[in-house]
C-alpha cells in the first residue's frame, strides 16, 4: 500500500500552553488533527468554566488562519472544585472532560488532589451527566518505585475509585504499562485509555542507556521492552478502549536540559508519520484509523471528523528537529528511524 485515506484524526490529549509557546506549536497540531483535548495544566491551572473560556478564546485568536481546529476545553479537578460551575460549563459544551492530577505527580501538578474525599461530591455528579474524567494515573508516594506508580495507582486508587463511584467515566491518560493496557481493556463501556505517539517508539533504555537522553524523559517514564509491547498490541488491535491522546508537551530545550529537567515529549510535528510507519510495521494499517480519527470521538459521544486525510509512502520524510519560540527552541521528538509515510 503506498497511499492511505482516514477520516481527520483528533488528539485526545494534548498541551498548547499559553502566549508565545501557544502560537508557536499550535500550528503543528492544527495541520492535521481536527480537535483536540486541551489539557489544563497552566501556571495558574485552568480550573473555573471563566478560565476554559478565556484559554479557549486565546487558543482561537492563535489558530492559524483557515485552520478549522477545534480546542475541546478541559477543567483542572482542585479539592475547591465548584460542582455548579462545572456542570454549567458541561451543560453549554464548554468543557469536555475534567483532568485529575494527583498531587505533585508531573508537570505543574501542586494544585491537583491530595484526599478524594473532597472530590468526591464532583466525580459523582460528573457520572450524572456523563462528563468524562481524564487521569494521570500515578501514586505520588515517595516510596514506590518511579516505573511501579503507574500499576500501584491502578490497584489502590483507580479500581477502588470506580467501585465507589459506578457509572464514572474515565479516561486513563498516557498508559505505559500492560497492566494499564489490561484493566482498560476489561473495563467495559465507561472506561477507556489514550496511549502516546512516543509510548509506542522508545523503552526506558532509550533514555538511560548509553548516556541520558533528556528529550524521552517523560511522565509516565517509558517503562520495559515488554510493556511498550502490551501498548503496540492495544494500539494496533482496533479496540475501541484504546485511542490516541499524543501527550505532545512541550518545554524549551533550555527547560529540559537542566540538572533538574521537565518532563514531556513533543510530537505534534511527526505524530500522524511516527504512527503510519508504526501500525504497517505491525501490519496493522487497516487499524490506524480506529485508533487516531474513531475510537475517541465514539468514547466521548461525538461525531468523527466529516473530512479526510491522505498518508502517502515514499522517500523518507523530513521535518524540522526543533520549532522555534520565542522563549527559545523545542526540540521535535526522534523517533530513531526513517519515517515513509507524510501527510499529503
Ligand atoms: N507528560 C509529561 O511528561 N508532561 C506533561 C504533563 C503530563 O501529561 O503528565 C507536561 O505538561 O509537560
Ligand atoms: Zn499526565
Ligand atoms: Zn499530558
Amino acid at each position: 500500500m503506498t497511499s492511505l485515506t482516514i477520516t481527520r484524526p483528533d488528539d485526545w490529549h494534548l498541551h498548547l500552553r499559553d502566549g508565545d509557546m501557544l502560537k508557536a506549536v499550535l500550528p503543528e497540531t492544527a495541520r492535521h488533527f481536527g480537535r483536540a483535548i486541551i489539557m489544563p495544566n497552566l501556571v495558574p491551572p485552568v480550573v473555573t468554566a471563566r478560565d476554559a473560556a478565556e484559554y479557549r478564546d486565546r487558543i482561537m485568536a492563535a489558530k492559524p488562519d483557515n485552520s478549522k481546529f477545534q480546542p475541546l476545553m478541559t477543567l483542572y479537578l482542585t479539592e475547591e472544585t465548584d460542582v455548579r460551575d462545572l456542570r454549567a460549563a458541561a451543560e453549554i459544551g464548554l468543557i469536555h472532560a475534567v483532568k485529575l492530577y494527583p498531587a505533585g505527580a508531573t508537570t505543574n501538578s501542586a494544585s491537583g488532589v491530595k484526599d478524594f474525599t473532597k472530590v468526591k461530591r464532583v466525580l459523582e455528579n460528573m457520572a450524572q451527566i456523563g462528563l468524562p474524567l481524564c487521569v494521570h494515573g500515578e501514586v505520588t508516594d515517595p516510596d514506590v518505585d518511579i516505573f511501579d506508580r503507574e500499576a500501584v495507582f491502578i490497584d489502590t486508587i483507580l479500581d477502588p475509585l470506580r467501585r465507589d463511584i459506578p457509572g464514572l467515566r474515565v479516561v486513563m491518560e498516557h498508559i505505559t504499562t500492560k497492566q494499564g493496557a489490561d484493566y482498560a481493556r476489561e473495563g467495559g463501556d465507561d472506561l477507556a485509555a489514550t496511549i502516546t505517539t512516543h509510548h509506542l517508539v522508545i523503552n526506558r533504555n532509550h533514555i538511560l542507556a548509553g548516556g541520558i537522553k533528556p528529550h524521552y524523559y517523560c511522565l509516565p517514564v517509558a517503562k520495559r521492552e515488554e510493556h511498550r509491547l502490551a501498548l503496540r498490541a492495544a494500539a494496533t488491535s482496533g479496540d475501541p478502549s484504546f485511542f490516541l491522546g499524543t501527550d505532545s508537551a512541550p518545554h524549551t530545550d533550555a527547560n529540559k536540559l537542566l540538572p533538574c529537567g521537565c518532563a514531556g515529549c513533543f510530537t505534534a510535528t511527526n505524530t500522524m508519520s511516527i504512527l503510519a510507519e508504526v501500525f504497517e510495521q505491525d501490519d496493522a494499517l487497516d487499524k490506524l484509523e480506529g485508533f487516531a480519527s474513531l475510537n475517541g470521538p465514539k468514547f466521548y459521544r461525538m461525531e468523527p471528523n466529516a473530512d479526510t486525510i491522505t498518508l502517502t509512502k515514499g522517500n523518507p520524510v523530513t521535518y524540522p528537529d526543533h520549532i522555534a519560540t520565542d522563549q527559545g527552541p523545542v526540540t521535535v521528538f526522534d523517533p530513531q528511524m526513517p519515517l515513509h509515510w507524510r501527510v499529503t
